[in-house]
């Protein structure tokens, strides 16, 4: 579980976060979003103790990520954009790595090298780049560690790989844990995301479950600028030729599929909107 209150972070001159508040107390697949250079990657390297708050608290199972307890750092796994893998197969780094994480499944890690077309005994040294992000993402989800953060994983994945990469993510055993994932691969996220989370200056701007966006949102396409002028509650629009897709606020509709690049356009475009659709349906289930 992870609980962040009053966050103040920057890298020398620049604030990056400030007042910054999460808490994700539900296992799930948490989309994490925001532009280039809010701080995504930033935020991973504090929930992993990598990088220290100036002010505030970050609490992740119990444990401060700043002090690295053993327990803290059994429990969590982070997968960088940017990694180094030492000259070795697949197998010698589970052998290596995997004492570091008491629910390491070495059956799981063996299926995953599987589905994503990779031998346990070929050299990382001799592997593509996107090889070696599949191996190092399939040790990563078979650590099975209550926490898991993965920054940008499906970043030169060819498109079988990301859906190797999704049906991995969606297998039973990954279900009971948290999963962050910062990416700009918004498709990639659609089918297994249970949350979305959305950073903007400094703070986080929206953490909502998918369905709860899917109640209070629409997304759709309008047959011309006439159908869509006579849509209520306009969030967002872009213009697809003669078609127009829109995001609106959903008024008693049944909810339907989040396109998650045009919510993510609307949070960049039309924030205060977006938020305002969220409030007046949750406004509206509570029955205020
Ligand atoms: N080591 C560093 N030293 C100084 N500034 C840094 C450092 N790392 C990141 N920054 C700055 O902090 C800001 C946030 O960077 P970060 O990598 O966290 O953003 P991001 O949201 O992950 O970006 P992107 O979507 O482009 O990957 C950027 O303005 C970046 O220039």
């Amino acid at each position: 579980m992870i609980q962040i209150d009053d966050l103040q972070f920057g890298y020398r001159r620049s604030r990056l976060y400030d007042g910054f508040r999460l808490q994700i107390d539900r296992p799930g697949v948490y989309g994490l979003f925001g532009r280039n250079g809010s701080g995504k990657s930033t935020l991973l390297k504090l929930l992993a103790g990598l990088l220290f708050p100036e002010r505030g608290r970050i609490v992740v199972n119990g444990r401060e990520p700043r002090r690295r307890h053993p327990d803290f750092l059994a429990a969590m796994h982070l997968v960088p954009e940017e990694f180094h893998l030492p000259d070795v197969t697949p197998t010698q780094l589970a052998k290596v790595h995997a004492g570091f994480y008491p629910r390491f499944s070495r059956d799981a890690f063996a299926a995953y090298l599987h589905e994503f077309e990779l031998a346990g005994d070929h050299r990382f040294g001799e592997m593509s780049l996107g090889q070696k992000k599949k191996a190092a993402i399939a040790f990563a989800l078979a650590t099975l560690t209550p926490l898991l953060l993965l920054d940008e994983p499906t970043n030169g994945l060819d498109i079988l790989g990301r859906d190797q990469f999704r049906a991995i993510v969606r297998r039973p055993e990954q279900r009971e844990r948290i999963v962050i994932i910062s990416t700009h691969q918004a498709h990639d996220l659609e089918t297994i995301m249970s949350h979305v989370l959305f950073v903007d200056a400094a703070r986080l701007a929206l953490s909502a479950p998918l369905a709860e966006v899917a109640a209070a949102l629409t997304c759709g396409v309008a047959a011309d600028a006439v159908a869509l002028a006579a849509l209520p509650d306009l969030v967002y629009s872009e213009a697809l030729g003669e078609q127009h897709a829109y995001v609106a606020a959903n008024r008693g509709g049944q909810p339907g599929r989040v396109h998650l690049e045009l919510l993510y356009k609307a949070l960049s475009r039309n924030q205060a909107g977006v938020l305002a659709a969220l409030a007046a349906k949750r406004a509206e289930v509570a029955g205020v």
